[in-house]
């Protein structure tokens, strides 16, 4: 097999480049003549697979006769033997399976049921109950009537995102083995160039996009491409396993699945776990090892977390003896310069030169630019002969650039001046070198970053495992945060919206991918904070009421989008996702949204003391409601004890799912007549139909005792309960679904007809509007099964129309002029029956299955 290299197709486009004088008939001669050439091996391959597809489907069709013939064979052997059998239960049957068959075939042509057996008979035998051969069908045990419908407790999904994301993954049509194995080949054989890619995309009926992320994945799954594999792999393994990690493991209980304590528990911000930490380290100004930052020079003395977070940051040179230089670096300070700051490069690299220690005291020759640093420090280690092994062996670690292993410099305990050299060019190297860590350390150091905050030892030993020593943290951690913040001061000048941040020079593709997965990690992390588990839990508790001068406080990491991002003096309008993700992160505290702004309504007041009602929501303070048969429809919820006007019942609670999620299920709800969807925002539905409370069974009536209302509690919308009025113990509870008008079911309009509900003026504008289902024949009348009651009875008889079960409409004149093709069955199998008990009970009796468990239909056999 050539190599790439060497094919005429991949020199025509290595040549193009670079000799643009070649003739044009010669170059187009050549292209032609490779284009047939990748065409030719193109087509080799598709027929080859294609050959090979064919065998495989003879085989396979061989073998699927095979299977057949013995199954049929057996059938057979079955049927000759029940014949032979003749007599069933006493009752002699000539030829069972003609007889059956003669039957279907009669009812189909609307002749009676051949009457060679009495009726009595005939349903014995198609019940099956009566056959005592072995194949006769074992009675199907049905699911009890009375069964209290399953109710549990909720959470959020990531629909939004992640089933969406899933569903966009679905739209991608997966590439086959045999399209595998045409664009490894091909390219193989002809070289990796745009033009192949086009011809295979064109011959594959793809994308050339899809053809070269196929071949990058296809390059990466091969043996020998060992840090490809290695990378993907670890990612993938890393990713997952913290996925699984932060939604599934109880840190109470310290096991996985926790019946108690449920999954999707709190998990502590970074800025939180930062402060812990800090508390906890009684050592905090001990060095971690050889390579911590402290023995930087310059560091000594100062904490992790300090130098990292806090406001000062002290560059000696004590050891020299040389003055002190104080970069003051407070909050104050960032937000300054975020504020004045009108160009981030300039901005990043003043901050460059305040972070680095720096050696040379003098300002007039300190170097203002990294690059003059560089070249300054080359001098040095190049005037320098001396080595020294600076990695500890007791650290494995990777021989990559940013581990100096050639003109390493003597650091010397008497030479502070080469130490001071050595760190300085070590700093800026490594604050470089970041962007050629590999995925697997960016991952661990994001990941140890997000928990143990800006602590730069700790993530080094336990998140690192050795793989970059602490000093190498450190430095890529001031990077960090300085990118952020000049990053921030970009956009904020700019307060041009994210688009504007993503096509930021300084971040190329894979950095957008790897900021939209950590915004998406975020996001998630947010949602699952936000479960009643947590929200009830001590530490929010405490959070709480460790702030009552404030009826509550709340912060949304989101909170780019509500646009009232407030940092101390700096009003954020709107910034990238990733700085107001880490700006909320970094200063959660300030982030503040008050209630009573207006949006929720205003706040119920109790006695004299003002309260907050989404306090109530948030600590889960609800009343107790039980289950029972409805008055009006299946089930509904009951209060157990009375309560006074306005008083919050509970939380309508389920899945959180986007607006076409709801459109998707609402379609199968309407076929079942049962809905539980619930519209929260022009964002999210909340679909109680698998997990909710019990409140979820609160019925409609344009004449309530409770109303909805949507509320913001803690950064999330969240729906509650209120009575209306008084409600005594034992009523059941109703709410005006609010459906809107050209959505309502018949039932939630019938009731509006008969008279419109009161308004509620309370909650006119927070009240949630139950969602209203389309309903594609709201005219007509439904006659699918008589135990529906879905009649509806209108004024004007013309609008009459009755359709079937799905809206397929019904020529009555036709059926006027037909014989009741099912009147004699029922009528002879209804012999005896007088009484509604003898009728349910012969119903019980019957074989069957259910056809749907909550309409409690159920099929069973009939002539
Ligand atoms: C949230 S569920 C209420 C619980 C429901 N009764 C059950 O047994 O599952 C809403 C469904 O109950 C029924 N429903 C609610 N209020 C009703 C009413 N006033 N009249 C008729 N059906 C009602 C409708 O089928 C509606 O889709």
């Amino acid at each position: 097999m050539s190599s790439p290299k060497d094919h005429p197709l991949a020199s025509t486009a290595a040549g193009r480049s670079e000799s643009p004088d070649v003739s044009t008939d010669a170059a187009l001669q050549e292209a032609t003549t490779s284009l047939s050439q990748v065409s030719l091996v193109i087509d080799s391959l598709k027929n080859e697979a294609e050959a090979e597809r064919c065998v495989y489907i003879k085989r396979r069709m061989e073998e699927n006769r095979m299977k057949l013939a013995e199954i049929t064979k057996n059938n057979h052997r079955l049927s000759v033997e029940r014949r032979n059998l003749g007599v069933m239960n006493g009752v002699k049957i000539d030829n069972l399976l003609t007889k059956r068959q003669k039957d279907a075939i009669d009812m189909q042509n609307g002749d009676a049921i051949s009457s060679s057996q009495n009726d009595e008979h005939a349903s014995v035998i198609l019940l099956g109950s009566g056959i005592p051969i072995k194949n006769s069908v074992p009675p199907i045990n049905l699911p009890k009537v009375e069964k209290i419908p399953p109710y549990t407790t909720w959470i959020f999904l990531d629909s939004d995102s992640e089933e969406e994301l899933v569903d966009e993954e679905n739209d991608k049509k997966e590439f086959v083995e045999s399209e595998d194995n045409i664009i490894w080949s091909t390219i193989e054989q002809t070289g990796p160039s745009a033009t192949v890619c086009d011809l295979l995309a064109q011959r594959l009926s793809r994308k050339p996009s899809e053809i070269k992320e196929q071949y990058e994945a296809l390059k990466c799954s091969k043996p020998g491409d060992a840090d490809c594999n290695m990378n993907s792999f670890l990612d993938k393994d890393l990713e997952a396993a913290q996925d699984s990690f932060n939604k599934l493991f109880c840190r109470r209980c310290l096991i996985f699945d926790c019946k108690l304590h449920g999954c999707s528990q709190e998990l502590i911000f970074p800025a939180e776990k930062e402060r812990s930490v800090s508390k906890s380290m009684d050592d905090e100004n001990v060095p971690c090892g050889p390579h911590c930052y402290l023995q930087l020079e310059g560091n000594a003395g100062v904490s992790p977390v300090q130098l990292n977070t806090e406001q000062t940051i002290t560059v000696s040179s004590a050891a020299s003896g040389a003055p002190v230089i104080k970069a003051k670096y407070s909050r104050l300070f960032l937000k300054k310069r975020l504020k004045t700051s009108s160009n981030a490069q300039k901005h990043t690299e003043r901050i460059y030169s305040e972070t680095m220690p720096v050696h040379d005291v003098n300002p007039t020759n300190r170097s203002p630019s990294p690059n003059k640093n560089k070249r300054a420090r080359k001098s040095v280690t190049d005037g320098s002969k001396e080595t020294e092994e600076f990695s500890s062996s007791s650290q494995p670690r990777r021989n990559d650039s940013s581990v100096p292993t050639g003109n390493q410099v003597n650091v010397s305990s008497n030479n502070t001046k080469k130490k001071d050299v050595f760190v300085y060019d070590r700093t800026f190297r490594q604050i470089t070198d970041f962007e050629s860590w590999r995925t697997l350390e960016k991952s661990l150091f994001k990941k140890g970053l997000e928990i143990y905050g800006r602590n730069s030892c700790l993530i080094a030993r336990n998140a690192m495992c050795g793989q970059k020593t602490c000093a190498e943290v450190y430095h890529v951690l001031q990077y960090h945060e300085n990118k952020l913040y000049s990053q921030g001061s970009n956009s904020i000048n700019s307060q041009d919206d994210d688009d504007r941040t993503e096509t930021n020079e300084t971040m190329g593709t894979a950095r957008r991918r790897r900021r939209s997965n950590l915004f998406h990690r975020r996001r998630r992390f947010r949602r699952l904070k936000y479960t009643w588990k947590s929200a009830g839990s001590h530490s929010m508790r405490k959070r709480n009421s460790d702030k009552k001068d404030l009826h509550c406080r709340q912060y949304d990491p989101y909170a780019r989008k509500v646009a009232k991002i407030v940092l101390g003096d700096v009003t954020v309008p709107k910034a990238s996702a990733e700085v107001a993700s880490a700006l909320a992160l970094l200063l959660i505290e300030n982030v503040t949204l008050i209630c009573g702004d207006g949006s929720l309504g205003s706040p119920g007041k109790k006695g004299n003391s003002y309260e907050c009602q989404n306090m109530k929501l948030l600590l889960k303070q609800q009343q107790r409601v039980l289950l029972g048969r409805s008055e009006v429809s299946g089930w509904g919820a009951f209060l157990k004890n009375s309560v006074a006007k306005d008083e919050y019942l509970g939380e309508y609670t389920g899945e959180l799912i986007s607006h076409h999620e709801a459109d998707r299920r609402g379609k199968i709800y309407d076929l079942e007549n049962s809905s539980f969807l619930f519209n929260l925002n022009d964002q999210h539905v909340l679909d109680a139909y698998r997990k909710g409370d019990k409140l979820k069974f609160a019925n409609h009536s344009p004449d309530p005792n409770c109303y909805a209302k949507v509320m913001m509690v803690v950064g999330d919308h969240r729906v509650g309960i209120f009575a209306k009025e008084k409600i005594s113990a034992g009523e059941e509870l109703f709410y005006d679904y609010r459906y809107e008008p050209d959505k309502a079911p018949s039932w939630a309009k019938k009731s509006e007809d008969c008279g419109s509900p009161k308004e509620d003026a309370a909650s006119s504008s927070g009240r949630a509007k139950k969602r209203g289902r389309l309903r594609k024949h709201e005219n007509a009348v439904f006659i699918c099964s008589p135990t529906d009651k879905k009649e509806i009875v209108y004024d004007n008889e013309k609008d009459r129309e009755i359709v079937k079960d799905r809206g397929v409409a019904v020529n009555m004149e036709t059926r006027a002029g037909l014989e009741d093709p099912y009147g004699q069955e029922i009528r002879s199998r209804r012999v005896g029956m007088w009484t509604e008990d003898r009728l349910l009970g012969f119903l019980k009796s019957l074989n069957g299955e259910w056809g749907s468990r909550r309409r409690k239909r159920r099929f069973c056999g009939c002539k």
